[in-house]
Parts: structure tokens; sequence; C-alpha cells
């Protein structure tokens, strides 16, 4: 963690000095710079995070609104948005992290006891279950983004790729309302789905408001947003970045790395941006590699909330293994893990799969006799391969809600979870450089200079490709 520094830009910004102390900077995404800090009227330590991205922003606290009251979801207590300047949210402090935990498992060579995983997998479900009650995808579960307090409450974080699906006639509220959801009775309209949006009011939006007047109406939230969306330059939209490994958020701008680092480059879709409004098409590029759902890695656009499904059966089979399920190098080298387990896609195993965008691009070799899961998740129960093997199949259909999973009978036998206050948890969060995993164990022919179809083989030091 940095000293404290009064050239961060967060000092630079009078109308948060007045009310936080800045202690020190604790992580940078993306998009964002946090920062610990006191709150000066309490003594609370919270988070601020200052995200330099306007529609990052604008979606982490849209979800961040919706899905306040959700245990499993982190706190935004506040935050500040002006027109000409960066949001900064004030969310609740968290310590540390699901990757840490799997790490200093790792390290100290003691894995984790299936009491520990059952509550760490039962939390982790409850906030995705909260997510998608309100059709809200996260985007980028990986254990990074699964944020973790000192006394072991997991809250799902990093809501800057999250998207509200509106799916006419759904009624996420019909189905086993949760006790944590907040009451929307007293709104008479919405702007968007008058059944997913909680109260604001107990939410102090600065920025927006003039702050004598309190809160501002969740309409006049939206209707500020749509102005500053419009306004944002397309040159803010089409940042570059420069990331390399699998294990880092796949940015809705991220036109440039996967593709250089891509077999097939410009044959994948990666858009710079996706349509405004809530009922357009959706980007494909979005998530964290390895923890991408294969109808994501084929360019789809009309994708749904099983995306999480996905992601969230490769943060088991990780929890479970201490090492990541499909550690791919670059996009194709991650479908080619996939496949080499689960066997070759096709419509046999997924009716509809070669409408993909991608699919007639990429040919792969006939995996013959696939190992399945089982492969992968040695030394585990039945049951444990077959949680993980709900979610992580190709037919998006197929694969388990996480309200279906908290009922699974694996969650009610023993041994049983742990109680929270069970739980082993870091004292500190292990920096990106801490990172054991092996990045370099994927060879590839990077110089394809042109994106006629590929097939690809596997073999034992990489892939080979033949068109
Ligand atoms: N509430 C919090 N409490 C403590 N630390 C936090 C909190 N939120 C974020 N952080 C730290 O800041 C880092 C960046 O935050 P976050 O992942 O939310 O930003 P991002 O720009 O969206 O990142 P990414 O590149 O992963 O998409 C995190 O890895 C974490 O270390």
């Amino acid at each position: 963690m940095d000293p404290p520094s009064k050239s961060w830009s967060i000092h630079t910004r009078a109308d948060i000095i007045a009310k936080y102390e800045v202690l020190e900077r604790v992580g940078s995404g993306a998009y964002s710079d946090v920062y610990r800090a006191r709150r000066l009227s309490d003594n609370l330590i919270v988070a601020l995070k200052e995200v330099h991205d306007y529609q990052s922003a604008y979606r982490e606290i849209e979800a961040l609104q919706i899905l306040q009251g959700s245990p499993n979801v982190v706190v935004m207590h506040d935050y500040f948005w002006r027109e000409d300047e960066d949001a900064v949210l004030v969310l609740e402090f968290l310590r540390t992290d699901l990757t840490s935990v799997i790490r200093e498992a790792k390290k100290e060579g003691r894995g984790l006891s299936v009491g520990e995983i059952k509550r760490w997998m039962i939390q982790i479900l409850n906030g995705v279950d909260a997510c998608h009650r309100n059709m809200i995808v996260h985007r980028d579960l990986k254990p990074g983004n699964l944020l973790i307090s000192e006394d072991g409450m997991l809250k799902l974080a990093d809501f800057g790729q999250a998207r509200i699906l509106m799916e006419p006639g759904y009624d996420a509220m019909d189905e086993n309302p949760q006790p944590y959801e907040q009451d929307t009775s007293n709104h008479e309209s919405s702007l968007q789905n008058p059944e997913v949006f909680p109260q604001t009011d107990n939410l102090n939006q600065e920025g927006f408001c003039n702050q004598e007047q309190g809160a501002v109406s969740r309409e006049e939230f939206f209707r500020v947003l749509d102005e500053l969306k419009t306004k944002a330059s397309i040159d803010d939209m089409d940042k570059d970045t420069n990331f390399q490994d699998g294990n880092t958020s796949c940015l809705a701008t991220c036109t440039t790395s996967d593709m250089e680092d891509d077999l097939l480059k410009g044959s994948f879709t990666y858009e710079a941006e996706e349509g405004g409004d809530e009922q357009g098409g959706l980007t494909s590029c979005v998530g964290t590699r390895w923890y991408r759902a294969p109808e994501l890695l084929y360019g789809s656009e009309d994708y749904g909330l099983e995306i999480d499904l996905w992601s969230m059966g490769c943060i088991f089979a990780e929890i479970l293994t201490l090492e990541p399920l499909f550690p791919g190098t670059a996009d194709i080298d991650q479908l080619s893990r996939i496949i080499d387990v689960l066997g070759n896609l096709n419509e046999e195993v997924w009716p509809g799969c070669s409408k993909l965008c991608d699919y007639r691009k990429i040919t792969f070799s006939k995996v013959e006799n696939p190992p399945g899961l089982e492969a992968c998740l040695p030394n585990r129960s039945p049951d444990e391969v077959s949680l993980v093997k709900e979610l992580v199949c190709y037919h998006p259909a197929r694969r388990a809600r996480a309200m279906e999973l908290l009922q699974d009978k694996f969650f009610k036998e023993d041994p049983l979870p742990v109680p929270i206050s069970g739980l082993r948890v870091p004292l500190t969060r292990n920096e990106p450089d801490d990172d054991g995993y092996d990045f370099n164990g994927v060879d590839f022919d990077s110089d394809m200079e042109d994106f006629s179809p590929l097939n690809i083989t596997r073999t034992s030091t990489g892939a080979s490709s033949r068109r």
C-alpha cells in the first residue's frame, strides 16, 4: 500500500476532503483508484472509490443503489458526482478478498475445510442471488471482486460492468422474495422497471443535488445520469489499456490487448462501447478471461444472467482446488482449455450454439473422450464435483440458478458449513505481484496475418492451428 501522499487526485476534491481524511491508497483497478479514509463526522473507516470512467461509475452506482440491504453486496454509504468530475463512491471498507483466502490457504499448504468451503460458497450464492433476483448481471465475478470483512462477511463488489437486464413480463419479486429486498410499494413509477428499484431515501446522493434539498428522487438521478451520458465523449470511452493476464477484467474498452494476445485477432467481437439504452445489445467483451463463459468467448451479444453462473462455477472449482479452473492465456486458449475438459461445443450439447457470432470462425479438432470436470477436481467428493458441474456446463439454460443451489442438499449435510465467525480471514489483501499463477504454460503462435476460419488443435505444449 502506498504511503499517504497529498498528490493523489482525490486531494483536489474539496467536497470530499471536507468530510473525509484520506489515509492511504489501497488499490487501483482499470477504472478506479481506491483509498482507505476516515469519515470525520464519526470516525467510520470507509473506502473511497474514485471512478475515472463515466459508464463504469454509472453502472456501479445504479446497481449498488438497487442492491443496498443485501448482506452479501458491498454497502455504498454515499457518493459524490458532479458533472465535471469523476464520481467518488463511499463504500464500506473491506479488508481482504477471496483471492487472498485462496492464496493463503495454498501458501500454508492446508487447504480449506469442507465446512469453510461451504460457508464461502453460500455467501457467494447469496450475493449472486440478490443480483439475479433484481435482474442485475454482474459480468465480472472473480475471487478478487469478492471482498471480505475482517469478521468473514463476503461481499460482491466492483459493479462497474454490471447491467440491468430487462425482460418484459419478468417479475423478479415474484420468486421467493428475501428479507433484504427493499419495499418498492411506495414508488409510483420508475424510468425503467418498477419492480426492481429500491427506495433511495436512505442514500445521500451528493453532487447531483443541492445538499440543502436532501436526496434527489430516483427519476432525477436517472435524468441527470442520462444527460451526463449524452455528454460523455468518444475519447473517454475509447481509452486504451494494456492488460495481459487472464485474471484481469476485460474492459468494455479492451480493444487492444486481448486482440493482440489472440490467435484470431480480429475474428472476435470486441466492442469499444455497447448500446447505452438498457434494451440495447450487450458487448461480449466483459469479465475476466479465466471466468468468462463460453458464449462470451464466442462473441455472443445476447447473453443473460447465466454468464455469472459460469463464473461462479469457476470460482467454486478454485475454492475446492486452490487453482484456477481454466487459466487461459488468451481467448482462444481459454476456449481450448474448456473444450479439452468438457468436449467440443456443438448443437448436440447446446442446440443453437452454432448461431453464436464467432462459432463458425473457430473450429477445434474433435476432442475424443473428454475427461470432464472430474479430472480438474481430483480428490474432491462426487457432491462437490456435481455442484461445479451444475454451473460449468455449455448450455446456459442448464446452469443451476443461485437460488436453486442454495437449496442443494450439499449445504445441509455433514460436514455442515462453519459459522461465519469460524472462517479464517487473512489479515491483508495479497498484492497482485504475489501471484503464484503460471501464465506461461501455454505457448502460442501469435503470428497470424489474416483472420480466415481456423482449425485449432491442442498439443501437449500448447496449440497448433491450421486453415
Ligand atoms: N470496498 C472496498 N474496501 C477495500 N478495498 C477495496 C474496496 N473496493 C475496492 N477495493 C480495492 O481496490 C481495488 C480496485 O477496486 P475495483 O476492483 O472495485 O476497481 P475496478 O477499477 O473496477 O477494478 P477492475 O480492474 O478489477 O475492474 C480492488 O482490487 C481492491 O483491492
